[in-house]
C-alpha cells in the first residue's frame, strides 16, 4: 500500500496560498477575507468552521465568523447573505452545510454573489464547471469549483497519478461532491462512472477502475474486493463511530495490497480546507 498524504500535500499548498497572499497584501494594501456562517449549533459543523477560521489566520485571509440560530428562516439566512454580499471587505462566503432544516439550502446558496461563491455550489459555478471544455480552462478562467472534489483533483495531480484515458469510478452523486468530481475527472480526461445506491454489481464496476473514489458515507464500506491491483483509492468519507473517525474505504483491508490510498483523517479532509483558502484568493483576484 502507497499512502497518499493529504496533510503534507495539503500543508505545502498552504504554504504556496500563504505567500500569493503576502505578496498581495504588500502590492495591494488588501487583505482577502472570508465570511463563514454557521447556523445552529451542530459540534460537528463548529469543528470544521473553527479549523476553516484557523487556517484562514495562518494564511493571511481574514475571516469575518457569523452565527444565527438553529430556528432561522430561510429569509433570514438569505437577508445575512445579502449584506455579505455588499461588503466590500469580504471576497467568500461559505454557508456551512447542512443546515438544521437543509430543504432551503440550495435557495440559500443561490442568494450567494457567483463572485463570491467559495463552495462553487451556486449554479452559475456549477454551471461553468459542467460547460467546460478541459481542466486547463477552468483554471485559466479562474472558475469558483466546489472544494472536496479539487482537493481530491491536487492530490492525484500532485501524487503524479495519470488521469487521462484512466477509467474512474466515482460512488456517491452529492450536489456537494459525487456531482462536480466527476465533471472535474472528466475534464481531466478520464472515463467516468458515476455510481451510486442504485448501482448494480458495483464491486465489479469498481473492480474494473483505474480510480476509485468513496463518497458514500458508510464507514469501511469499500473493501480490497472493490480494488484492482495498481489502483488509486481515494476516500471522502467521514464517519464517526464511537468518537472515532472512519473513511468510507477498509483501509486496513488494503495494507498489503498494491494500492495508492488516501487515509482519514490525513487524507482528502485537509485539502478541503486548503482549496477553500485557494477558492478566497481566487474570489479576490476576481474581484479586482
Ligand atoms: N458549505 C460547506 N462546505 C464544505 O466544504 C463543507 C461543509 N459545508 N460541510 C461539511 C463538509 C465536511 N468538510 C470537511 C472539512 C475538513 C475536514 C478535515 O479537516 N478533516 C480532518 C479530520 C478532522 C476531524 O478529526 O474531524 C482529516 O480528515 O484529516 C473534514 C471535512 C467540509 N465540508
Amino acid at each position: 500500500m502507497n499512502i497518499i498524504d493529504g496533510k503534507k500535500i495539503s500543508d505545502a499548498k498552504r504554504a504556496e496560498i500563504k505567500e500569493r497572499v503576502s505578496k498581495i497584501t504588500k502590492e495591494t494594501g488588501k487583505v482577502p477575507g472570508l465570511a463563514t456562517i454557521l447556523v445552529g449549533e451542530n459540534p460537528a459543523s463548529q469543528v470544521y468552521i473553527n479549523s476553516k477560521i484557523k487556517a484562514c489566520e495562518n494564511a493571511g485571509i481574514k475571516s469575518f465568523h457569523r452565527t444565527l440560530p438553529a430556528n432561522s428562516s430561510k429569509e433570514e439566512i438569505i437577508s445575512l447573505i445579502k449584506n455579505l454580499n455588499a461588503d466590500s471587505q469580504i471576497d467568500g462566503i461559505l454557508l456551512q452545510l447542512p443546515l438544521p432544516d437543509n430543504s432551503f439550502a440550495q435557495d440559500c446558496i443561490n442568494a450567494i454573489s457567483p463572485l463570491k461563491d467559495v463552495d462553487g455550489l451556486h449554479p452559475f459555478n456549477a454551471g461553468l464547471l459542467n460547460l467546460s471544455k478541459n481542466w486547463q480552462e477552468l483554471i485559466d478562467k479562474n472558475v469558483l469549483l466546489s472544494c472536496t472534489p479539487s482537493g481530491v483533483i491536487h492530490l492525484l495531480h500532485a501524487s503524479k497519478i495519470e488521469i487521462a484515458g484512466k477509467t474512474a469510478v466515482v460512488i456517491g452523486r452529492s450536489n456537494l461532491v459525487g456531482k462536480p468530481l466527476s465533471m472535474m475527472l472528466l475534464a481531466n480526461d478520464a472515463t467516468v462512472i458515476m455510481a451510486h445506491s442504485k448501482t448494480k454489481n458495483l464491486k465489479e464496476v469498481c473492480k474494473n477502475a483505474d480510480i476509485v473514489v468513496a463518497a458514500i458515507g458508510k464507514a469501511k464500506f469499500v473493501t480490497k474486493e472493490f480494488i484492482k491491483d495498481g489502483a488509486t483509492v481515494i476516500d471522502v468519507g467521514i464517519n464517526r463511530v464511537d468518537g472515532k473517525l472512519y473513511g468510507d474505504v477498509d483501509f486496513e483491508s488494503l495494507t498489503n495490497a498494491n494500492v495508492f490510498v488516501t487515509p482519514v483523517p490525513g487524507g482528502v479532509g485537509p485539502m478541503t480546507i486548503t482549496m477553500l483558502l485557494e477558492n478566497t484568493l481566487k474570489a479576490f483576484n476576481n474581484r479586482k
